[in-house]
């Protein structure tokens, strides 16, 4: 195989519960991901002058060497007996940065997948996501590839199924910086923690849960509590991660973008679906079917 196209797909945090805080500073989460049918894409092509390249139409540029696909293309290096293997990586940048969505975590975990199968490291998906893990706490999630409830700080996981449903997500047009939100004396770190996570994954009685952050990340971003009010006046809605992006859920496609075409032009948003299965690994057993 010298050639891989693949999805780099968003997530959605359905609800974020914070349960306490480690000692390093780090909070214990309770959280449950799900991932959406919309994605970045990246197109890998193996070389063999031992260099990896990207070239990327991301709309805010990022310098190389801080790039998570890069840093996840290194981390991989070291695995490889022939150090004249390298790649050259086409980023087609489709997910808001920084928005909750996963965006660089996921193109992380899409280039862990890839290059271990162009460079046939055959590298155990445990082994990636603690590779992965290294580079964000997202990215073991997205190369496990399951819907997941985490709980800690992105290293326990139990598989879960929720609803697969119709999502609207709106990007109020604002960053939120997540170690700001982590560090501030307001917000709530010590929401009891779920007794059965399993019954409250699979029935999705996401409406009684919450996200911690949300409350917080509204009264500092004017921007995010509006596109959060609007949402509301539809469907349920929630923050994802630590924002800003907000969502809301639907039972249809129909209906989320009904609600899509009357979006205020200050803000940014699409409909997506929610899958249980990562549209990454759905598109690497395609392709190694293919082969
Ligand atoms: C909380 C989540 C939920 O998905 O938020 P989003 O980033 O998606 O919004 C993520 O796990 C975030 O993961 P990621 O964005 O990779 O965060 P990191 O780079 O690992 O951490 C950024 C900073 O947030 C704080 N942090 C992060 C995660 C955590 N469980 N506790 C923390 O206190 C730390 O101060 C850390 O330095
Ligand atoms: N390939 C990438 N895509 C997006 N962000 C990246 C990438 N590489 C590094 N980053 C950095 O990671 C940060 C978090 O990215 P992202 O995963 O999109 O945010 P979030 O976790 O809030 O959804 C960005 O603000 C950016 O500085």
């Amino acid at each position: 195989m010298k050639q891989l196209t693949l999805p780099a797909p968003a997530k959605l945090n359905l609800f974020l519960h914070i349960t306490g805080r480690r000692d390093n500073g780090y909070h214990e989460l309770e959280t449950l991901f799900q991932f959406l049918t919309i994605a970045d894409t990246l197109e890998f092509t193996l070389n063999d002058d031992g260099v990896i390249r990207l070239n990327s139409d991301s709309p805010e540029p990022i310098a190389l060497a801080d790039n998570l696909i890069y840093r996840a293309a290194q981390a991989l290096q070291p695995y490889c007996a022939n150090s004249k293997l390298g790649a050259d990586i086409k980023l087609t940048k489709r997910l808001p940065m920084g928005g909750g969505v996963g965006g660089g975590s996921s193109d992380a975990a899409t280039t862990l997948l890839a290059l271990n199968q162009l460079w046939n490291l055959q590298l155990s998906p445990s082994k990636l996501a603690a590779i992965g893990l290294a580079l964000g706490a997202d990215v073991p999630v997205f190369v496990h590839g399951q819907a997941t409830f985490a709980r800690g700080v992105g290293e326990q996981f139990l598989p879960a199924t929720p609803k697969e449903s119709w999502y609207l997500v709106v990007h109020p047009q604002v960053h939120v910086s997540t170690a700001e939100i982590f560090q501030h004396s307001d917000l709530p770190r010590s929401t009891a923690k779920l007794p059965e996570p399993t019954r409250h994954c699979s029935d999705l009685a996401w409406l009684e849960l919450h996200n911690d952050c949300e409350k917080l990340v509204c009264s500092l971003n004017p921007q995010v509590a509006s596109a959060l009010e609007w949402l509301l006046k539809y469907a349920p809605s929630r923050l994802t991660g630590t924002g800003a992006c907000v969502f809301a859920v639907f039972s249809t496609q129909q209906q989320a973008e009904q609600a899509l075409r009357e979006l205020p032009e200050q803000y940014r948003g699409f409909v997506a679906q929610g899958v249980n299965h990562s549209p990454a690994h759905v598109a690497l057993a395609q392709a190694l079917q293919s082969e």
